[in-house]
């Protein structure tokens, strides 16, 4: 590997070389390369593609240590996004780009297609396939009841594999679920806080993004695991189905995401689960002291959308919202279940479309 970064780093015609054309400057550059990377073990396997091969477009979006742009490759035309990381990302992105090579192949996994850096600025940058992502505002109130179930079950296939291959995404949410929806193509994408799940580990709760945060996460238990993956997935399903984006918006912290929560679950299941758990709520959660029932979820149907509520979509919703992720379903099972579920809507649907 040294010999092919020093290679890569003496051939590779980038903008510094170019600038620079000196022997000395490449010696210069392999002996920082070889010492820094030395730090970096695993950036050492990485075989680094050439940052001007991509024209970069449009910006799509802001990562949490990224800017995301519409790119193109110049070799063949083809269209792709670069993931520019900020260099504080430097630790983070081995753990993504090992995350990505780990997850590569698997269904509805964002492919990864080349890792390369800018030799002025050392920043690397991740290209991946692109997706025709319609935004999931726009999108979500299109789908009908079996596009709902179609991309759940997609969905949970991504993270079946994921879960299967040891590794918790831990950022779900509809900004990280690419649709293209003509195409019926789902990709789950920003594994940047992804993580290898490992049962005498205890894992930051800071992860993940508010709306779609599992109640473990919320009261700070580091002891959690690939059920708070399915919370969220549980979320976004309560979110498609009656069409309330996002389903639990809690104002302004942690602890009013948990009484948003509790709102819809019940305080009683709350304190029994923390109960359980011997989890102490820090004192910033003392006024959640107030009481909430536990909502049946038929009461939030309402004439917008009762065509996507069913009985097995609220079945998987009580399955996937529970506080208890310890009781909550394996995702393996979840998928097994759902994809029967949905195999069973396209047979109903297709005998419908005969008698048309
Ligand atoms: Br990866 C990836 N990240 C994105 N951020 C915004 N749009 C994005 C797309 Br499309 C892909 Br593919």
């Amino acid at each position: 590997a040294v010999v092919h970064e020093s290679a890569s780093a003496a051939t590779a015609p980038n903008y510094t070389d170019i600038t620079a054309n000196s022997s000395v400057n490449s010696v210069a550059q392999f002996t920082r390369n070889t010492s820094q990377e030395r730090w970096n073990h695993s950036i050492f396997d990485i075989s680094w593609g050439k940052l001007e091969t991509y024209q970069m477009l449009d910006k799509l979006g802001d990562g949490s240590y990224s800017e995301v742009f519409l790119g193109i490759n110049k070799l063949d035309n083809e269209s792709c996004v670069v993931k520019i990381l900020q260099p504080v990302a430097m630790r983070r992105v081995k753990r993504e780009i090992k995350i990505l090579q780990e997850l590569s192949g698997g269904p509805n996994i964002v492919s990864l297609i080349d890792v390369v850096r800018d030799n002025r600025n050392k920043t690397p940058s991740l290209v991946f396939e692109y997706v025709n992502n319609t935004n999931h505002k726009t999108l979500y109130p299109q789908l009908s009841d079996f596009d709902v179930r179609y991309y759940i079950l997609n969905l949970l296939k991504a993270l079946s594999f994921s879960h299967s291959k040891g590794i918790m995404h831990r950022d779900i949410k509809p900004y990280n679920v690419m649709i293209d929806h003509h195409n019926r193509k789902l990709r789950l994408i920003d594994w940047g806080l992804a993580d290898f799940y490992d049962e005498n580990r205890a894992y930051g709760t800071g992860v993940g993004s508010r709306y779609w945060r599992a109640p473990e996460l919320l009261v700070g238990y580091d002891g959690y695991d690939y059920s708070a993956d399915l919370w969220s997935v549980g979320c976004m399903l309560a979110g498609m189905v009656f069409q309330r984006e996002p389903f639990f918006r809690g104002k302004h912290d942690d602890v009013d995401q948990l009484l948003t929560i509790a709102r819809v679950l019940g305080t009683e299941g709350l304190f029994k689960y923390l109960h359980e758990y011997d989890i102490e709520l820090d004192e910033a959660f003392d006024h959640v002291k107030g009481w909430y029932q536990t909502e049946r979820w038929a009461s939030f149907v309402t004439p917008q959308n009762r065509h996507l509520v069913s009985e097995d979509a609220i079945d998987l919703i009580g399955k996937l919202l529970r506080y208890n992720h310890k009781v909550s379903a394996s995702t393996k099972q979840v998928v097994i279940e759902h994809t029967i579920q949905v195999d069973l809507t396209r047979k109903r649907i297709d005998r419908r479309l005969r008698k048309l």
